[in-house]
């Protein structure tokens, strides 16, 4: 778990990147900073491997201040990912991955080995290991930076910005792998990122900063999407926040109809689907109705947009009372 403590930057400019942070982010999940530029996300995030150090408050690492620990110790038990993968522009991609395991005292074909196992864990496999750098595209030179940083199995991945530079597809494409990855690893992730959708879809836990190293609220996806703190979080999580934040609702107690139809072209939802994405398909019908799919495929009931409607009537009621 790592732990900021009233932790504070102030630049002898003057400036405030971070003001008396308060934040606990468990171990083993996905927290998420995100907020407006210059708002204080890198800066909190460097606190923790000490790369910007604290001029007040603490931040503590599995209950040690990282200002009592040798900083080079400190940084081989937690990755660090950034934007355009930060790669060695002049050695291979396996080379690239092997240089952590190398520093920690592996042999050069032990280390080589790890690396080829990584990298096979985050989508590139042998084909790639000899190539550079620049022969790779964007989204696989950031599979790579992800590689570099999982080489020496770190409890804790520092992840600043890491899908900025890619095109929408591929962002989406990392995204879902590192929550695959992140599923199979459960490592302590810190993820920067100033995109509220990518933050809601990554983070177990997402912390909205506002200007001046403010923290303004910390929260699940859900919860801060349906009740944000103040106008502020309700204004950057965005317009749309109520039909986002069906996303996280399950369609599971849905009333349905009797159907005996056909699947329609659109397709179905189960019923562990999220709510976001029946009543888009409800939307899209035709005829209003979405259709529910059984565990063998076949369609057994519909429910229509206005039931939705009338549902999520009755769980806002219940939610208030
Ligand atoms: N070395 C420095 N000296 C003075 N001010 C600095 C220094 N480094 C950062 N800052 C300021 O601290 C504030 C926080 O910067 P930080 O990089 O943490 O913001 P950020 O939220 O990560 O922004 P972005 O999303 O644009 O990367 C900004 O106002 C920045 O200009």
């Amino acid at each position: 778990m790592i732990r900021f403590e009233s932790a504070t930057k102030r630049y002898p400019d003057g400036t405030t990147a971070v003001d008396a942070l308060d934040l606990e982010v468990p171990a083993g999940r996905v927290t998420v900073l995100v907020g407006p530029s210059g708002c204080g996300k890198t800066t909190s995030l460097r606190m923790v491997n000490r790369m910007v150090e604290p001029t007040a408050g603490r931040v503590l690492v599995d209950g040690r201040d990282v200002m009592a620990q040798d900083p080079a110790r400190l940084r081989l038990g937690i990755g660090y990912v950034i934007q355009q993968a930060g790669l060695f522009p002049h050695r291979t991609v396996v080379d690239n991955v092997a240089t952590v395991p190398r520093l920690l005292g592996r042999s050069r074909r032990d280390a080589r080995r790890r690396a080829l196992e990584v990298l096979e864990r985050v989508g590139l496999p042998g084909a790639y290991a000899d190539r550079y750098p620049v022969q790779l595209s964007g989204g696989q030179q950031q599979r790579v930076g992800v590689a570099r940083a999982l080489a020496a199995d770190p409890p804790v991945l520092l992840m600043d910005e890491p899908f900025s530079a890619v095109d929408p597809v591929v962002r989406g494409q990392l995204q879902q792998e590192l929550l695959r990855l992140q599923g199979e690893l459960g490592k302590t992730i810190v993820f920067v990122t100033h995109d509220i959708d990518e933050a809601v879809v990554l983070g177990d836990l997402v912390a909205v900063f506002r200007e001046g190293g403010h923290l303004a609220q910390v929260d699940t996806p859900q919860r801060l999407l349906e009740s944000p703190a103040d106008a502020f979080v309700a204004d950057f999580v965005g317009r749309d926040r109520g039909f986002r934040g069906l996303s996280f609702v399950d369609a599971g107690d849905l009333p349905v109809e009797p159907y005996d139809g056909p699947v329609p072209p659109e397709g179905g939802f189960r019923r562990g689907d999220p709510l976001r994405q029946v009543l888009d398909l409800a939307i899209s019908a035709r005829d209003g109705c979405a259709v529910r799919l059984g565990p063998d495929g076949r369609p057994d009931g519909c429910v229509s947009h206005e039931a939705i409607a009338r549902h999520l009537r009755e769980r806002h009621a219940a939610a208030r009372a």
